[in-house]
């Protein structure tokens, strides 16, 4: 889906990410993993098109990425950044209406088949009865969830999530990550998604890239970063893993 050859970012004079050579498969739920600072809100905005690479090349389904029309981009990559903008005084249901400003434009009237896209992406986060709620009156979680609807109702066929689980309780975290890997499964939808805990990453990811410095250090499938070191490397701290009793992925602890 995304194909970076050399592709770096220098900002203000700083290397932020080293020349590399990465693929995104098409098709695959693949986490981020790495320390904080090692790049990965970065290399997001960099797949996003939010930034453009300081040197090499950035391809996306094939093309050079600067050759697509902004809006047939948008309508196939939705981005969400760590820190989206306040909306204070927006309504949930209009932050979720947003998302369908690359099919319609910000001022063109919504067609039945906006709406649907809207009512259904709110149903999926859980938040279709707060729909009138004024963003300021939501909590953290509540407010991340309706962002997230924004990009669901965008329906593009590849998400970029920056952490979209770190304000969520557990039980709306697992919601969120089986819903995106069901997205996955049934609309062959591509996510990348940055996220701290590793122990969800194996749980839902298929394919797993690791960042240190601004370079990736790891990619490949959860079994593979299982093996001893390789963790324990990516943080700089000793790491076990534990397998529990019941089948799935193991627990992941700091020695
Ligand atoms: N505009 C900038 N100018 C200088 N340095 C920057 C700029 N933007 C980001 N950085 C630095 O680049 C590094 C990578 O930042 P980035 O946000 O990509 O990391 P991250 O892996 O997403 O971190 P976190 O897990 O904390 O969100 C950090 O050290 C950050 O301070």
């Amino acid at each position: 889906m995304f194909e970076l050859r050399g592709a770096g970012v220098v900002l203000g004079g700083v290397r932020i990410l080293s020349p590399i050579d990465l693929a995104i498969p098409a098709g695959r739920f693949v986490a981020l993993l790495g320390r904080n600072g090692s790049g990965k809100s970065t290399l997001l905005s960099l797949l996003a098109r939010q930034l453009a690479p300081s040197e090499g090349a950035l391809a996306f389904a094939g093309q050079p990425i600067e050759e697509r029309q902004p809006r047939e981009f948008a309508r196939r990559v939705g981005w969400l950044p760590q820190h989206p903008p306040e909306a204070a005084t927006m309504t949930v249901v209009e932050v979720a209406r947003m998302g369908r400003y690359p099919w319609r434009g910000a001022f063109m009237r919504h067609d039945v088949r906006d709406a649907r896209a809207v009512a259904t992406a709110l149903a999926q986060v859980g938040l279709a009865d707060m729909g009138e709620r004024a963003m300021a009156s939501l909590s953290g979680g509540e407010r991340q969830r309706a962002w997230l609807a924004m990009l669901l109702a965008q329906e593009p066929s590849c998400l970029l999530l920056d952490e979209p689980t770190a304000a969520l309780d557990l039980k709306h975290q697992m919601e969120v990550l089986r819903l995106l890997a069901s997205l996955r499964d049934r609309r062959r939808l591509t996510i990348v998604m940055a996220i701290h805990d590793v122990g969800m990453a194996l749980r839902f990811a298929d394919h797993l890239i690791a960042l240190k410095a601004g370079r990736p250090v790891f990619v490949g499938p959860p079994e593979a970063i299982q093996r001893a070191g390789v963790l324990s490397a990516i943080y700089d701290l000793p790491i076990g893993t534990l397998q529990a009793a019941e089948a799935g992925p193991p627990i992941v602890y700091p020695l």
